[in-house]
């Protein structure tokens, strides 16, 4: 990728690391600012009619103890009492009394409202009480009431009584509406008549509408319902509070996050640099792994596996910087590196051994490389191995253009050379995809080899990849086998070959020569003995 454009991305992405963080910062604001709003709003609009049902309540029970205690004299000095006793002892109720002909005969209130006119009522609800919504008293003539009336009693309450509740905005609305009737019992403030409608059939019911955050509640034992609206703008209120607490969590994870990006940025851009400066500087090394033939336990081959330490002593593994050199035109390089490192290490060893082979990992650019032929030409050239013991192992992912890679796959068998499709299982080869080509061996991955006698869902898959290769008459290699239960199924399916840490690690070539050299003696030794 071009420097600069791999830099404008780099800053795109800090951007949106710390945009990112932060818009989602004000986001959450915004909800658990309507939240906390609406919560408060059904809040007030439960605490309304709760006070509206305690009125009914006490205005029920006050009609209910006359009714019960009449004596023939609806005004005598028992009846009295009993209007004084439900006064003083009822919280909402400010006055009880008897009716006669819509004139009050007696009350709690005494003598004096004899004869008070109440007049007719506004409406009557479902349960037979006559509402009179705007009372005036002829003794607190600035003040309106609620008169509730059924059979000759009549309660009064004070107008504002029941949306007497304290809100922390001081321009909210309130109200109480009998249901079924256009205009609230009482209310102040704002209010929309279609916002009992809205319930339907549910109990509460919040939202927004006309400026305002609305929430209805309705009463289960009376039919009425409450209202309580709270305009919008106390939503920006509370949103810049919760705002002020979350968007700095929101920087401050938005920077650590662009940090983190610009870092992996600049290593991930250096890196390119640092592998061509550690080729100069010969940082790089091979470490082999034995290959072991499953039948006899005799380690017939060796895979080259790559290493790289940094001038600070650090290892960095092959899956690290071998993605990175292939994203960025070095991995020819490394291939070159690679097929020196293995002449300098494993030539004159091979030369005695001719039996035994090396196997050198190829990247797909490799196999479209011009200077492949040369490179492996080179090897056999300068440390007399045959080409027969030279195998360059293909991942499938190597193999994506099968048209591209067939005549390449042909010229290097041709030199003699033998080819093998490592990981196999893990790409998209098919059966006619691989009879396309000309290989010797399957490598088969070391995930299925994992699954062997679990209860994983591919452990079966190991069985079709044995049967593919046989039907392709492909020798197999099984990789990263690492238990004797492993390594005996794979012998009993036929599988020839193997690697793993069950018979050896990567290790460097001078301690492999002297474990092979150990095991022949003691080979030796053991037959001497029979
Ligand atoms: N193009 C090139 N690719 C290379 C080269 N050298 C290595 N590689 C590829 O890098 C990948 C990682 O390799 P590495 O970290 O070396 O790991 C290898 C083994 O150490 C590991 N292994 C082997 N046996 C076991 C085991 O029993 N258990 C276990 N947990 N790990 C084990 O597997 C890796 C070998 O993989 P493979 O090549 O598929 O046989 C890896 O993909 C290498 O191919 C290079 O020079 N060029």
């Amino acid at each position: 990728m071009n420097k600069s454009i791999a830099i404008a991305l780099t800053l795109v992405v800090a951007t949106v690391a710390v945009g990112l963080p932060v818009w989602l910062a004000i986001v959450e604001s915004e909800r658990q600012g309507l939240e906390a709003v609406t919560e408060r709003t059904l809040g007030y609009a439960r605490d309304v009619l709760r006070r509206s049902d305690s009125t009914a309540d006490q205005v029920a029970n006050g009609f209910a103890r006359l009714t019960a205690s009449a004596d023939g004299n609806p005004c005598s000095e028992t009846q009295l009492g009993m209007m004084r006793q439900i006064d003083l002892s009822s919280k909402y109720v400010q006055a009880i009394g008897y009716l006669e002909d819509g004139r009050l005969l007696c009350s709690s209130l005494g003598r004096d409202t004899k004869g008070l006119l109440i007049g007719s009522p506004d409406f009557m609800t479902s349960g037979g009480v006559a509402v009179h919504k705007n009372l005036r008293l002829p003794f607190a003539p600035l003040e309106t009431f609620i008169a509730l009336r059924q059979n000759h009693y009549v309660a009064v309450i004070h107008k504002d009584l029941p949306i007497d509740i304290t809100t922390t905005e001081q321009d909210s609305s309130l109200a109480i509406f009998v249901l079924g009737e256009a205009t609230p019992m009482s209310s102040r403030g704002f209010v929309n008549r279609d916002w009992v409608g809205r319930l339907g059939r549910r109990s509460e019911a919040t939202f927004i509408d006309s400026g305002h955050v609305v929430a209805v509640a309705k009463s289960t034992r009376y039919r009425s319902a409450a209202v309580a609206a709270v305009p919008m703008h106390h939503l920006s209120t509370r949103t810049r509070e919760v705002a002020l607490r979350l968007v700095p969590v929101g920087i401050v994870a938005g920077v650590v996050l662009a940090i983190a990006v610009l870092l992996l940025a600049r290593t991930q851009m250096a890196i390119p640099a640092a592998i061509k400066s550690g080729l100069k500087r010969r940082q790089f090394f091979l470490l082999y792994q034995p290959v072991v033939d499953l039948a006899t336990g005799e380690w017939v081959g060796a895979e080259a596996l790559i290493r790289w330490r940094r001038p600070g002593g650090e290892l960095i593994m092959p899956d690290f910087f071998i993605p990175l050199a292939e994203q960025n035109g070095l991995i020819e390089q490394l291939t070159h590196c690679v097929f020196q490192l293995v002449a300098r290490d494993a030539g004159t060893f091979m030369q005695r051994h001719p039996a035994f082979h090396i196997a050198i990992n190829l990247s797909a650019a490799d196999l479209h490389s011009p200077h492949l032929l040369t490179l492996l030409d080179g090897l056999s050239a300068e440390t007399g191995v045959s080409p027969h013991n030279v195998l360059v192992e293909i991942t499938e992912r190597g193999l994506v253009n099968v048209d591209a890679v067939r005549q390449v796959l042909h010229d290097v068998r041709a030199k003699g050379f033998r080819i093998a499709i490592d990981d196999f299982g893990t790409g998209y080869s098919s059966l006619s995809y691989l009879e396309a080509l000309e290989v010797d061996y399957l490598k088969i991955d070391k995930s299925f080899i994992d699954a062997i006698a679990t209860e994983a869902p591919t452990s079966n898959v190991v069985h079709h990849i044995i049967g593919m290769a046989k039907s392709l008459e492909l020798r197999m290699i099984a990789e990263g086998v690492e238990t004797q239960e492993q390594a005996h199924f794979l012998r009993e399916r036929g599988v020839e070959f193997a690697q793993g840490w069950l018979f050896g690690k990567a290790m460097p070539f001078t301690e492999l020569e002297q474990q092979m050299l150990g095991r022949a003696t003691a080979a030796m030794e053991e037959q001497q003995q029979v």
